[in-house]
């Protein structure tokens, strides 16, 4: 079980099911990932204006996922995305930007109001060792599920990837729907983007694209990127 990870669980646990399922033949792991946002709600306080963002921004939700290798589709298995490959990266020097600390009083957090740009500065690279081994490197070129931390997160993705606006509108409606759901909001995204593309007609669950990421960030500051290859949509 993997608990307090925060916002970057839903991909580290997708990370975690990639590698029993691949490592045990013909398993089939059961992803369950719950977040509440309930165990950090405290008034508010004018020394911790972060704590009103997080108010504002974070919002409860529940997710699964079935993840295994070497499908059978004579079991009539249909696999809506390939994790082909998933690596976590800490950015240093940044433990005191995002902290969460289990107390009597629930989770207290610090968001340091420069996250969205500590991960604007340093998205890029992941990017590129994510991409690289294809020879990938126009990012316009493939799907992204990137975690909605906030609006401004978005913006410094966005903006540092030089991405044309439609890219992260699949990030952008779960965070106005949902908010920021902590680990279970990749998992929303990916929904999204597969259901997206089933009724736009589109030829892949990756928004009619081959290649994609999947990027989830969170206290570290942590980056889990998951390499995704799409399916083709019949
Ligand atoms: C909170 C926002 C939606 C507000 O956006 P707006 O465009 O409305 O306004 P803004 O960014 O100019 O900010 C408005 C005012 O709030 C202040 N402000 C913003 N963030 C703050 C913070 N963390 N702590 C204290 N103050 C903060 C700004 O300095 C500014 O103050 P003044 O008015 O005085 O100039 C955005 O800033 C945002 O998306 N921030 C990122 C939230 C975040 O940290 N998410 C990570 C959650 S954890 C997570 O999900 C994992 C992860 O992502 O790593």
């Amino acid at each position: 079980m993997l608990f307090q990870h925060v916002c970057y669980a839903g991909g580290a646990a997708l990370r975690l099911a990639k590698d029993l399922a691949e490592n045990n033949a013909g398993a089939r792991v059961l992803v369950v990932c719950v977040d509440s946002a309930a165990i950090c709600f405290t008034g508010p306080s004018e020394n911790h204006m972060d704590r009103l963002v997080g108010q504002a921004i974070f919002g409860d939700g529940a997710a699964t996922s079935i993840v295994g290798a070497d499908f059978n589709t004579t079991a009539d298995e249909r696999p809506l995305f390939r994790m082909v490959a998933a690596a976590q990266t800490t950015i240093p020097n940044l433990t005191d930007a995002l902290h969460a600390n289990l107390t009597e009083k629930g989770l207290a957090y610090t968001l340091s109001p420069k996250i969205p740009l500590h991960i604007g500065c340093n998205i890029e690279k992941c990017m590129e060792e994510a991409l690289a081994p294809l020879g990938i490197s126009d990012w316009n070129s493939v799907f992204h599920a990137v975690h909605p931390g906030g609006p401004t997160i978005l913006n410094q993705v966005e903006e540092n990837l030089g991405l044309e606006p439609e890219k992260l509108r699949v990030s952008r409606d779960v965070l106005r729907e949902y908010g920021n759901m902590w680990g279970p909001t990749v998992l929303f995204i990916l929904d999204e983007m597969r259901k997206k593309a089933i009724d736009e007609g589109m030829a892949t669950t990756g928004e009619g694209l081959e290649w994609g990421v999947l990027l989830a960030f969170g206290p570290g500051l942590t980056v889990e990127t998951i390499l995704l290859k799409s399916v083709a949509i019949y």
